[in-house]
């Protein structure tokens, strides 16, 4: 009998699931039913002493509601984003349901189209019970180099933030703007990224490591980046409705800049290119975002 399964078969739950199934047999389920090797129904993949759980943010609370049965799984979660409604982080929404002893959290700079493909990555497994570290580092494969960190909230905010961050990145490339703008935006993003954290009682030195540096530089500077081709269609002029149909994936940093949003008005945090990304998103000119950034 397997002891893992993957939740989610959407493209980083196939990417990870082919990766843990290089040292084990690894199961898969997911909504809809696929022609991938042992996919399994939610039952089965339950009964696993070990699950990964990899679908969008803003469909965790309910699916953990609809879904889940607690039998002492331990579970690494795969996403990255805030919850709109809540602007609750995804560690709170799973600790609503499960210990957090039970719980870990994957962060770093890893596209699943690369991942699937067994090549090079550094992922970092964040858990406040190092145990969790332990129990899964094991299943990863030897192409997938995996770090431990107690920094739950720092990877947390490191992954949702820098979607929001990438479809920045995306419109300043779709402007045409050049590659100093960019360098500029991505560590002005950074150093954002950073104090949003510290507000929430994040390390600052996860934002130097693959969680926050890492991933955003990944996602801020590569087409393979969804939330980055959001911000391509963005700069084009093109509506938000049509820019996600013709992604037909997810991309978190929409709903997340609309949490982010909210928090930094409730909080009082000084967070200007994802205001910027939520009033794009809203309808503003990106030359007007442009023009009132560089004023601020
Ligand atoms: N694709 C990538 O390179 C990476 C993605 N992630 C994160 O992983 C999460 C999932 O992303 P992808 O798999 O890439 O997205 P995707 O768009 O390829 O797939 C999403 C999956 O979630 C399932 N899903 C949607 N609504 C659901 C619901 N209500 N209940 C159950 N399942 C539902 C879909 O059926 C689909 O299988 C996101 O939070 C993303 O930010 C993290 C690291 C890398
Ligand atoms: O999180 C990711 C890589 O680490 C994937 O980013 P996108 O969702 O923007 O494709």
């Amino acid at each position: 009998m397997a002891r893992i399964a993957v939740i989610g078969a959407g493209k980083w739950g196939q990417a990870l699931h082919y990766a843990l199934s290089q040292k084990q047999e690894c199961l898969i389920t997911s909504r809809t039913k696929r022609d991938i090797k042992n996919f399994v129904n939610l039952q089965t993949a339950m009964e696993c002493e070990y699950l990964v759980i990899a679908i969008p943010a803003q469909q965790v609370r309910q699916w953990l509601k609809d879904n889940f049965k607690f039998n002492n799984q331990k579970i690494l979660v795969a996403s990255k984003g805030i919850e709109a409604s809540s602007g609750k982080f995804l560690n709170e929404i799973y600790e609503e349901f499960i210990p957090r002893d039970n719980l870990g959290f994957i962060a770093g700079p890893s596209f699943a189209a690369e991942v699937i493909q067994g090549l090079p990555c550094a992922l970092v497994l964040n858990s406040l019970n190092e145990e969790i570290f332990i129990s899964f580092e094991k299943f990863f494969p030897d192409f997938i180099k995996t770090y431990y960190s107690c920094d739950v909230i720092g990877a947390e905010i490191c992954g949702a933030y820098k979607n929001v961050l990438a479809i920045a990145s995306g419109i300043c490339e779709g402007l045409k703007l050049g590659n100093n703008a960019r360098a500029s935006l991505i560590s002005r993003g950074l150093v954002e990224m950073q104090r949003f954290g510290e507000h929430f009682g994040a390390k600052m030195e996860t934002f130097l490591g693959l969680s926050g540096a890492g991933d955003l530089f990944l996602t801020a500077s590569s087409e393979l980046s969804r939330n980055f081709r959001v911000g391509l269609g963005l700069a084009k002029n093109k509506t938000l409705d049509d820019i996600l149909i013709e992604l037909g994936e997810v991309a978190e940093g929409v709903k997340t800049s609309y949490a982010i949003n909210s928090l930094r008005i409730e909080h009082n945090i000084y967070t200007p290119i994802a205001a910027e990304v939520y009033l794009i998103l809203e309808g503003k000119n990106p030359q007007d975002s442009l023009k009132d950034l560089l004023r601020t």
